[in-house]
């Protein structure tokens, strides 16, 4: 039997190992102590804001939002209608100006070529809305899901645990066919340029393309007749149906008439002073942005201890702004479901409280391109709207969610 022989420096190790063992737990939980005791007062200092009343301590209302993404609107609309007796205004603060993390979960999509990916914008169509099962279009909804449940869910939130969850694997794999994508758009669009400088060097004569026309007024009215027609006694469309095809129309009508008062018969490129004349066109845009803003919600991180309408805001505290809910409010909007461009005619804003419309947010970090983007939206549909009779394929929203 053989003996084992330990040297001695090793046994006058193990007192040193073990004194540093309990010195080290000492310290972890002191810590874990002081980090639970700073949460506990954080949360109270919070609890005194009206909300949902926290359903596990420490954790305040965050857990209210972890659901399904689609019941997340609708819940924060019931949440809404509950809590928010009075307006208070976030978006103008010079301390509550910081971005919420939320955004930290677009990253690793948007900050890399989400804006260069989409649709037809970049000249390659992806044919999405005919194959809805595409894998780009897949990756984009499921790229949506997983920021939605990582935004909702505390423990989805650090890098390194995310990870670790099947999500953090579905990430990967949705990314690299978004940028796969996107490096293929870019890799064909430079292609096309070189083909275009090397045609350019010897040119030819290319047929004339042939002038596109206008949809003339008298078969813009034959749609109506179509639609009575494709009503089939009820059977096909409803009264209700053919009055929204309607108002549809008439709105379109007017946008028509706009259109022809300021160019006329002309094919001549829209112009600067054109676009002032375009008042109806613009109020349309707006209607459309209430409606449907393209950033439903935005997140501001408080930078120091604030007040906000008589209630203790603490330092680090995520504020969320629902332009998406503000602008369905009935106490700006009467009737806000409906589409009526006429709530931005100069006399119907008068008045209106001054962030009760906020597409492109407000207050000190707001939408830097926002006239940009109205002129491009205007010159886009401008454009369009010569030369084609538009119908969207999309049923308008039927109800707010209650
Ligand atoms: C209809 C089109 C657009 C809408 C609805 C829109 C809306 C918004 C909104 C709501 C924000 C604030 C987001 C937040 O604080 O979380 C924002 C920020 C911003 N937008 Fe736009 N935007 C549009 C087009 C554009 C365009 C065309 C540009 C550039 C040319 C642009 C540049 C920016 C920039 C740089 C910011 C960040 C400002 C900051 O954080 O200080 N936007 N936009």
């Amino acid at each position: 039997m053989g003996v084992q022989i330990i040297p001695d420096f090793v046994y006058s190790l193990i007192p040193n190992t073990l004194v540093l063992f309990s010195v080290s737990a000492c310290f972890i939980l002191v810590h874990l102590m002081g980090t639970l005791f700073r949460r506990y007062k954080y949360v109270r200092r919070c609890n005194k804001i009206p909300g949902p009343p926290a359903q596990i301590p420490l954790f305040g209302s965050a857990t209210e939002f972890v659901l399904p993404p689609e019941e997340i609107m609708p819940y924060a609309v019931q949440l809404y209608k509950k809590y928010s007796k009075k307006s208070a205004v976030v978006l103008s603060s010079n301390k509550i100006i910081d971005k919420g993390p939320e955004y930290d979960y677009i990253q690793p999509w948007l900050a890399t070529g989400f804006l260069t990916s989409t649709e037809t914008a970049m000249g390659r169509h992806v044919d999405a809305q005919q194959k809805s099962d595409s894998d780009y279009f897949k990756a984009v909804y499921k790229m949506t899901h997983i920021i939605q449940a990582r935004q909702t869910r505390p423990w989805l939130q650090p890098d390194w645990l995310f990870r670790l969850f099947p999500l953090g694997s579905e990430q990967k794999r949705c990314l690299s066919i978004l940028h796969g994508f996107t490096d293929q758009v870019i890799r064909e669009r430079k292609n096309e340029h070189k083909l275009r400088k090397t045609e350019q060097q010897q040119p030819v004569d290319l047929p004339k393309k042939d002038d596109d026309e206008f949809v003339s007024k008298k078969s813009r009215l034959a749609f109506l007749d179509l639609l009575i027609q494709a009503s089939q006694d009820g059977k096909m469309l409803s009264d209700l149906d053919i009055g929204e095809e309607v108002d549809t129309f008439m709105v379109e009508e007017k946008v028509n008439e706009e259109l022809t008062r300021v160019f006329g018969n002309s094919n001549r490129p829209v112009t600067m002073n054109d676009l002032s004349e375009l008042k109806y066109l613009e109020c349309c845009i707006k209607e459309a942005l209430r409606l449907y803003p393209s950033v439903p919600i935005i997140s501001r991180q408080s930078l120091e201890d604030t007040i906000i309408c008589r209630y203790d805001l603490p330092v680090g505290a995520a504020v969320i702004v629902s332009p998406y809910l503000i602008h369905c409010d009935p106490t700006y909007f009467p009737d806000p479901e409906s589409f009526k461009p006429e709530r931005f005619f100069p006399e119907n804003i008068v008045g209106r409280h001054p962030y009760a419309y906020v597409p492109f947010s407000a207050g000190p970090r707001n939408c830097i391109g926002q006239k940009f983007a109205m002129m491009e939206e205007k010159i886009i549909l401008a454009s369009v709207l010569r030369r084609f009779h538009v119908k969207s394929l999309d049923k308008p929203r039927k109800t707010l969610p209650s």
